[in-house]
């Protein structure tokens, strides 16, 4: 389990009285624990969210929550893109701040339209976003094509987006293509910027040319992307024997191979795994957690969102996960 400072117990135990002086001298006995966190967070006040072993994190009390960015599109069905970073940000305790890239009327059936919205607004967004939050960590989904990806890459270079995580997003889980530039270009422009590249089987083999049947060859085609410049590469095997036990994954990170497998959850619902997993990687890189730790932990968080939404019907296709699962309404 990863752990961070000791919990703040709130006004009550730092009164002067009988209970304090014996906190008082419990705290003198036990050692303290170093915080583990980031440099970045150290400007954001203090604490980091525990996270349970099941992935979910554990309620603590901030005075501030650190920062993520979400690049991306908007899904209307609220499934992927945007919604789902959003959703997943709140639930790891993450103040989400978000740039549009496009926007795409979606539902759980597919995509209908999309429109990427014009360089100069994603600029001014980027310029609002960066030039006023103390941004601890970043994602990029859909960018629809090379001048996004060239403007983005552009804030990259001038060392303006730090933890990066890079879901080279080009096409849904139903079929439907988001992106229409090079492959070859998501590598030369973010590759060499990116703290971690997640590419679904498909963008495997879209960005280097070949096929992938696997898990061996996703664990070539990781050092093989590993090569253009990214800290870490997840390849993710979602779409890989998908009647197997087991939905594997492969880190290569800091020239270590690992598999990342958890249980195969028999759902339809399935919309925006890719989006959440990034968005899930880069708010517990903004909380302060090293690499590995933040992959695996964020794996295990969409497993348990995808078996909380199994029985959800939100659509008639392919519907969205439950972000929130383990947490009770604000309603109630
Ligand atoms: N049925 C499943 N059960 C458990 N985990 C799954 C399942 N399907 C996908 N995953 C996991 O979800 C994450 C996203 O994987 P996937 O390969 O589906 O990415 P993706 O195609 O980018 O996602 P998306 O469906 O959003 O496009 C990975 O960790 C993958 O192993
Ligand atoms: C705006 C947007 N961004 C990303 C995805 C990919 O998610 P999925 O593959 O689950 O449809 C999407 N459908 N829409």
């Amino acid at each position: 389990m990863l752990r961070g400072p000791p919990r703040d117990r709130g006004d009550a135990r730092r009164r002067p009285g009988a209970h304090g002086r014996r906190d008082a001298r419990r705290r003198q006995r036990r050692p303290r624990r170093a915080p583990r966190r980031a440099d970045s967070q150290a400007a954001l006040g203090e604490g980091f969210l525990d996270v349970r072993r099941d992935g979910r994190p554990v309620n603590r009390v901030h005075p501030q929550p650190p920062i993520a960015l979400t690049i991306a599109g908007s899904d209307s069905g609220g499934g992927a893109g945007i919604q789902a970073d959003l959703h997943t940000f709140a639930a790891h305790g993450v103040h989400g701040t978000s740039v549009l890239t496009a926007i795409t009327a979606q539902n759980t059936r597919g995509v209908t339209a999309a429109e990427p919205v014009a360089a100069g607004l994603v600029r001014a967004q980027l310029d609002a976003v960066l030039g006023d939050f103390p941004v601890a960590a970043v994602k990029t989904g859909m960018l629809g094509g090379a001048e996004l990806l060239e403007l983005v890459a552009e804030y990259g270079q001038a060392d303006r987006l730090p933890n990066l995580v890079v879901d080279p997003v080009m096409v849904t889980t139903t079929g439907d293509p988001l992106y229409a530039g090079d492959p070859a270009a998501y590598l030369g422009g973010l590759g060499p910027l990116a703290t971690v590249m997640t590419p679904n089987l498909i963008e495997a083999r879209q960005l280097l040319g070949r096929e992938i049947e696997s898990v061996e060859e996703m664990r070539e085609a990781a050092r093989a992307l590993a090569t253009y410049g990214p800290r870490a590469v997840l390849v993710k095997g979602g779409h890989l024997d998908r009647d197997g036990a087991a939905a594997v994954d492969v880190l290569w990170c800091d020239g270590q191979m690992l598999d990342l497998s958890a249980p195969r959850v028999a759902t339809r619902n399935d919309h925006g795994t890719g989006c959440t997993l990034a968005s899930a990687i880069a708010a517990r890189l903004a909380l302060g957690h090293p690499l590995p730790q933040a992959v695996a932990g964020a794996k295990v968080y969409v497993t348990e969102a995808m078996k909380a939404a199994a029985a959800w019907r939100l659509g008639t296709g392919r519907g969205p996960l439950h972000h929130h699962h383990g947490r009770k309404s604000a309603a109630l």
